[in-house]
């Protein structure tokens, strides 16, 4: 057994004044840092660029007294010791004082093992209470010890949830620590049971990799993608927590928003695709019915190329341009990067005229001829500028333009299926829908290359269709990928339905998954209740398991929801009434009526600081509350357009609770989960 407290007092005193020490020393780099001068630089742009970089650097330094300086500690065999926090410390000698938890001499800390030490003699884990050291816990690796039990360990697992995400850098087990930090070229794919720790590995791998490749990263950005601002709010303070607010957070909605904005100012996403239409939208051979409608703007010249020249017509047999052409179309670039080339490459040939006759004209002379207005006008009239909203638009109105780029590709019912009911009278006025604006951000793409981010964080990824995998695939061409999800929650009509296809659909057919079981969330009773469902929701899957201690607390029962959500809020940590989506409206008047004080989700900017959260059923995922109550189980899978899909949306619902779940229900259960 590692030793645990009582410990030692002197043992414990020392640790306690390392700790005074460390803080000491943080507030005197704060200070150093605070007292530096950006005025010294040479230019405004110097001068910008420093100040930001410090402003940076003192946000990095800040000190909150709540959250201890560091967590761990390992000794290695030439008995040198580090203690090991969120931040590095040094005192002005360079000495560390805490090195950070993502430097390689940490690394130990997480992955040693009696079968595998790696040098270490000692893993120390330190026990806090609010910013107060007050315990600690060592295992000695190199001793013949055989049980492997941390009940600091068990305390971080088993603490209840309150407000947003925590950041799990004291914690972080072998198996996500081999995801944190995998190598920055690597792209990885990680499916996982409810509660594994997806988003919490995700977030730390990014906080991972900008540590390690800062300059890097700090250049080409890195990128969080969740599902919904909701759950971008339940975890926007762990990046920060971990001294990262370099990171992008956003969701799939905001960033087609922000492409539908750069083609039409002022544009939202306003339109709504029923779920046949949206799946179809989705589907990727939208790409190649895009992609040809585009290039079927480049048209064969009727007539060849007469370029007036002092007293000369110099003449480009139409055979040739076409030979020009075919030539761009080959190279592999954008439409619009083809289209910039265009007029040297005419030029060129009346260049090639010109020798002929005996010129010898230089390439001042292919400039002017590539400007002059016939081989603009020429160039422009064979292969035209295409607005790429216009060209969506055209498709999503006209059936021959879309019977046209679909040939062979959608049949008759799915093309008629994609027209717009009522054309808007142009892209200006369409009222485009998410699947629309990310059909759009393609039609960009193939006209312009969208630059690629250094790396990307999908979380909730099965829920992706392959054009929106494509949207993602796009922003990380040159860069890497983390792709997080369960294909057992998917809940979307055009979800995915193997990684292999999402990975392909990303561009990333070689990305390496990992299967992630072991949960921290979902207690063992409530786990299996819900795994019930698992044989209908995704058979190929492992069914999770729960690293928890405590087995939870399952009520199934009947009664009045009011009289449950109240015995919840009594107890300590979170509360979340997970509900129908229709019931929303008639629960939140029930829960004013009896004076319970909540948050709708969804609704306020702050509903995740709540200490209970009325929720939607299909805004739970990736949430977690410490006691759930959940309603009308089965009105919850009847929402669904199909059977599958609204046991997932259950399945999810159910794996939301850390310590209890009580289901109340008055129509029967799906069958499902009920077994025997
Ligand atoms: N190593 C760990 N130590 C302590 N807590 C952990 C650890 N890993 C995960 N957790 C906790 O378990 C909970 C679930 O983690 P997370 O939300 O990342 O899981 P997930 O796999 O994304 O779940 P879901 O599929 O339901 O969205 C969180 O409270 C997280 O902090």
């Amino acid at each position: 057994m590692p030793t645990t407290t009582p410990s030692p007092d002197t043992e414990l005193a020392s640790e306690q004044e390392h700790l005074a020490e460390s803080r000491r020393q943080l507030a005197r780099m704060r200070e150093r840092t605070a007292a530096l001068d950006a005025g010294a630089a040479a230019d405004w742009v110097s001068r910008e660029f420093l100040e930001s970089t410090f402003a940076l650097r003192m946000k990095q330094l800040a000190d909150d007294p709540t959250v201890p300086l560091f967590f761990g500690r390992v000794d290695d065999e030439s008995g040198e010791r580090f203690h090991i926090g969120r931040r590095h410390v040094s005192d002005p000698q360079g000495e560390p004082l805490v090195v950070d938890w993502r430097a390689p001499v940490s690394l130990p800390f997480y992955r040693a093992s009696r079968a595998e030490p790696m040098g270490t003699v000692l893993r120390r884990r330190y026990g806090f209470e609010r910013g107060r050291l007050t315990a600690f816990e060592d295992e000695h690796l190199t001793a013949g010890e055989q049980t492997e039990h941390s009940a600091i360990l068990e305390a971080e697992i088993e603490r209840p949830r309150v407000g947003p995400m925590r950041d799990i850098v004291a914690t972080i087990q072998p198996e996500q620590d081999v995801i944190v930090r995998s190598e920055l070229a690597r792209s990885v794919c990680v499916q996982g049971a409810p509660g594994t720790g997806k988003t919490a590995v995700g977030l730390h791998r990014a906080a991972y990799l900008l540590y390690a490749h800062r300059e890097q990263l700090t250049r080409q950005g890195v990128l969080v993608v969740g599902p919904n601002a909701s759950f971008l709010r339940y975890i926007r303070d762990v990046l920060p927590a971990l001294g990262e607010i370099e990171a992008t957070q956003t969701t799939i909605e905001e960033l087609a928003t922000k492409t539908l904005r750069s083609v039409a100012p002022k544009q939202e996403v306003r339109g709504h695709d029923d779920a046949t239409v949206a799946t179809l939208k989705g589907d990727a051979r939208l790409a190649e019915v895009l992609r040809r409608a585009l290039w079927a703007h480049v048209v064969a010249p009727t007539e060849g190329l007469v370029v007036p020249r002092g007293a000369s017509r110099w003449r480009v047999a139409s055979y040739e341009v076409e030979e020009v052409l075919d030539g761009l179309r080959s190279r592999g670039v954008r439409y619009g990067a083809a289209r910039a080339m265009l007029p040297q490459a005419l030029a060129h040939r009346v260049l090639v005229r010109m020798e002929l006759a005996g010129d010898s004209p230089d390439d001042r002379v292919q400039d002017a001829v590539a400007r002059s207005a016939p081989v603009m006008k020429y160039a422009a009239e064979i292969w035209p500028a295409v607005d790429p909203a216009k060209l969506l638009w055209r498709l999503l109105s006209e059936p021959e333009a879309l019977a046209a780029a679909a040939d062979g590709l959608l049949d008759p019912d799915e093309q008629a299926a994609l027209l717009w009911a009522k054309p808007p009278r142009s892209a200006g006025t369409a009222r485009w829908s998410l699947a629309d604006a990310v059909l759009l951000d393609e039609a960009v793409d193939l006209v312009e290359r969208t630059p690629s981010l250094g790396h990307i964080v999908a979380d909730e990824a099965q829920d992706l269709s392959p054009m929106m995998l494509r949207m993602l695939g796009r922003r990380s061409s040159t860069g890497s990928l983390t792709v997080l999800g369960d294909l057992a929650q998917a809940t979307t009509p055009w979800a995915t339905r193997s990684w292999a296809e999402a990975l392909a659909h990303l561009g990333k057919p070689d990305a390496h998954v990992e299967e992630l079981t072991r949960g921290f969330r979902v207690p063992g009773e409530v786990i299996e209740f819900a795994a019930r469902l698992l044989p209908h929701v995704a058979p190929d899957l492992a069914p999770p398991t729960s690293v928890r201690r405590t087995r939870g607390e399952l009520t199934v029962t009947g009664g009045d929801v009011v009289d449950h959500v109240r015995d919840a809020v009594a107890r300590e940590g979170s509360v979340g009434v997970i509900v129908p989506d229709a019931l929303v409206p008639v629960t939140a008047a029930d829960l004013r009526a009896a004076g319970i004080e909540h948050a709708v989700l969804g609704e306020r900017e702050d509903d995740v600081d709540q200490h209970l959260d009325l929720v939607r059923a299909s805004l739970a995922k990736g949430l977690e509350f410490d006691h759930v109550v959940l309603v009308e189980p089965a009105a919850i899978v009847a929402a669904e357009p199909d059977r599958v899909t609204g046991l997932r949306r259950l399945y999810v619902c159910l794996t939301r609770a850390v310590t209890s779940l009580v289901v109340v229900h008055e129509h029967p259960l799906p069958e499902e989960l009920v077994v025997g």
